[in-house]
């Protein structure tokens, strides 16, 4: 076989990075995902929306290993992950947010990232005092700078404004540098200005990772997604480019609560 052939070949014979397949879940005795399937390639930015109650939460529980399933499995680069725990899936290459922002909130800004740098680096010297660790404490400024959290490092999480709680959750998920990343509503609770910054340090640290986002806000999911995913009744309901979505009469329909 040729390069160019073969290169192709290659391409397509790549596993999908995510790769949901005929997902059921139930809770309290409801079917929330109903025989749900969804694939995501490498490097695509991916929106998930629906209405409320859709499922687009428990569909990212699923894939995090905090839901169990009903029937179906869930892959990750070729390997099966729906039967690992949420440390071992997060280690698999999963890095997340939640809905309310998940972090040490005791621990300042800095001890945060320090303690997500310290998990990823399981080969680290173990017996360095972290505090003589000139390459941590390089890592810890670097990231510091790059949320633009310098100003408020020493302070405890649970003292910093919701805004940059969120900076710093994003920050924790980009640590260990998982390839696929899920945000659950990252611009949720903020004003504009808020919601714009947000934005750009998700466009300038993610760079080419892989993205499945929860979004509401229509500017974030128009400016972040390649490709907008709709959820209804646990189903998905539509699935393309963002224009060819924003013009689906189906998806406005759900959306305007006139679908059956
Ligand atoms: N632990 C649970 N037990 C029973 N039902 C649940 C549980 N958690 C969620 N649900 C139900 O599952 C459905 C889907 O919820 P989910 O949070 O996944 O939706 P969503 O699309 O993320 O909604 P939203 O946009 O409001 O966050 C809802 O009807 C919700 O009430």
């Amino acid at each position: 076989m040729n390069a160019p052939l073969n290169a192709a070949f290659n391409a397509t014979a790549r596993p999908p990075l995510l790769d949901v397949r005929g997902v059921h879940c139930v809770l309290g005795g409801q079917p929330i995902l109903t025989d749900l399937n969804l694939q995501i390639k490498a490097g695509e930015r991916v929106a998930l929306i629906g209405p409320n109650g859709a499922g687009k939460s428990t569909l990212f529980q699923v894939i995090s290993g905090l839901r169990p399933l009903r029937a179906g499995s869930v892959w990750l680069a070729g390997r099966r992950i729906d039967r690992l725990n949420p440390a071992q899936i997060a280690r698999a290459g999963i890095g997340r947010s939640f809905q309310s922002p998940q972090v040490f909130s005791r621990l300042s800004v800095a001890d945060n990232l320090r303690a997500c740098l310290l998990a990823a680096q399981p080969a680290r010297r173990w017996w360095l005092p972290y505090q003589r660790d000139a390459e941590l404490r390089q890592q810890v400024a670097h990231w510091l700078q790059a949320l633009q959290l310098r100003d408020c490092a020493d302070m405890p999480a649970q003292n910093i404004d919701y805004a940059r709680l969120r900076a710093l959750e994003l920050g924790l998920g980009l640590i260990n540098r998982a390839p696929l990343l899920l945000l659950d509503e990252p611009t949720a609770g903020m004003n504009r200005a808020q919601a714009a910054h947000m934005l750009d340090l998700i466009e300038q640290l993610c760079g080419d990772r892989t993205l499945l986002l929860i979004e509401h806000d229509p500017d974030a999911v128009f400016r972040l997604a390649t490709r907008v995913v709709v959820l209804h009744q646990g189903r998905v309901l539509a699935d393309g480019a963002p224009e060819a979505i924003r013009h689906d009469a189906q998806v406005q329909a759900v959306y305007l609560g006139t679908a059956p």
